[in-house]
């Protein structure tokens, strides 16, 4: 078979995904999929778990004398080009298509952006297995960590296993609302391909630089646990030499807009712990932010936060991760200020405490359908914490935990941040 010329062919892109964030992210990708027609298919596909949606009489959309009553989520969102559940009030660009069909929407797809709750992405990888193209590239912008009894991994890590891909990461300080109405932001993306992929080196001297991805760190702690999982080891199948090269510049093609800076780094690790684990620091800042204990109390949840952050990182992924991560870029200590100022487990956490209810509550009453990370993965790190018998060390997020759980109360924070003392 003759081989097709370099450039020959265009990446297409699947948005895996159609919540807050994952809506918000296909609008950015789909801007910029028409802007670089030369490098991607205009056309972006959005994964929709779908759902019967009836608009709402205060939508604009709303009309009482042809209402329809509840009507699919998809068809909603390709008639109206808005996410009227998700993401509402957000006019979508026209080359966005919503598929229900999983397999569908990820067909041909070079470029596979995973943006769901995590708790939905297992499930989601196993219908995905030997359903999409073995040179596809993965760029996961869910916020978590996933905990098995093998131990604690990244979600680019898993995603890229799952399915024999190379998978980076999306995170920043990006409260997808704000996002969505084009106000200024950044973000970070970790991309370390394979070097195949990149016939553009990537910049010297970007944290974590490394090919190969980020190296398991520990492999024997307490309890025959493995510790923390980061793999590199999946076998790549080569991106061919007529799709454009996805190094650093390509990538930040995809995801920069003028209203949302892109910088690249290499430290996977990094980027994907930092949005895990500042869930967990927002809920803590929600609870002492409902006793109404002011911004010095705030301030210390944070500052503890982000000790921890990088402490976890250090302490289990050592090499793979680089501090600066934390401190220098969009994912790190920007993420953590804007989520504990207006995320929206920060904000359930403070209604819960100032209204004596359950969080899991609030979530259902505020949410519409979104989902909290910070709750899941507050119990999924304290769960490998424990099996590794470091629950001690990581007093704030273990805090965060035992409220939780109800086993303390928030008023107990400080004591809890000062066991040894
Ligand atoms: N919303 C935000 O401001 C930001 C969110 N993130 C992260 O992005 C990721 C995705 O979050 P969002 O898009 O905001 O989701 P969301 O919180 O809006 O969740 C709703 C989504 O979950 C889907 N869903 C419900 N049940 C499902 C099932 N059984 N299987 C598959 N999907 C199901 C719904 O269809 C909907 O698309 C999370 O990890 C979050 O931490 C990151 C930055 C900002
Ligand atoms: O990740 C976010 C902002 O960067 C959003 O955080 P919440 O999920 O708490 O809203």
């Amino acid at each position: 078979m003759a081989t097709l010329a370099p450039n020959s062919k265009k990446h297409k892109v699947c948005i895996v995904g159609s919540g807050n964030w994952g809506t918000t992210i296909a609008k950015v990708v789909a801007e910029n999929t028409a802007q670089h027609a030369d490098l991607f298919e205009q056309e972006v596909q959005m994964w929709v778990f779908q759902e019967q949606y009836q608009i709402p009489k205060d939508s604009k959309h709303f009309d009482e004398k042809n209402d329809k009553g509840p009507q699919k989520l998809t068809e909603l969102i390709n008639g109206l080009h808005e996410n009227v559940k998700y993401l509402p009030g957000i006019p979508l660009p026209k080359n966005i298509v919503a598929n229900p069909d999983l397999v569908d929407a990820v067909k041909d797809a070079t470029i596979l952006v995973f943006n769901l709750p995590h708790q939905f992405i297992a499930k989601t990888c196993e219908q995905l297995q030997g359903k999409i193209v073995p040179y596809a590239r993965g760029i996961s912008c869910i916020k978590g960590v996933a905990v098995s009894e093998s131990g604690c991994e990244l979600f680019s890590d898993s995603i890229g296993q799952k399915l024999g891909i190379y998978c980076g990461a999306l995170s920043g300080a990006n409260i997808a609302t704000e996002v969505a109405q084009e106000k200024f932001s950044e973000t970070t993306v970790a991309y370390a391909p394979p070097s195949q992929d990149s016939q553009q080196p990537t910049p010297a001297g970007t944290p974590g630089a490394s090919p190969k991805g980020s190296q398991l760190d520990l492999t024997k702690l307490n309890d025959g646990v493995k510790g923390a999982k980061s793999s590199g080891k999946v076998n790549l199948t080569p991106l061919p030499s007529e799709y454009p090269s996805l190094h650093h510049a390509n990538v930040k093609k995809l995801f920069h807009r003028p209203y949302f800076h892109v910088h690249l780094v290499n430290d996977v690790v990094g980027v994907s712990l930092g949005g895990a684990l500042k869930n967990i620091v927002a809920l803590g800042a929600g609870f002492v932010d409902g006793l109404g204990w002011g911004d010095n109390a705030k301030a210390a949840v944070m500052r503890v936060g982000i000790m921890e952050e990088v402490k976890f990182g250090k302490t289990f992924f050592g090499d793979s991760v680089q501090t600066e991560t934390f401190t220098e870029q969009s994912c790190g200590v920007a993420d953590l200020i804007t989520s504990c100022s207006g995320g929206r487990n920060f904000r359930c956490a403070k209604m819960s405490v100032k209204e004596g209810k359950p969080i899991g509550e609030i979530e259902e009453r505020e949410l519409n359908g979104q989902k909290l990370q910070g709750t899941s993965t507050a119990y999924e790190v304290n769960s490998f914490l424990r099996k590794v018998g470091k629950e001690k060390e990581f007093p704030l997020f273990t805090a965060v935990y035992l409220i939780l759980e109800g086993k303390h109360k928030p008023e107990e924070i400080p004591a809890l941040l000062n066991a040894d003392a």
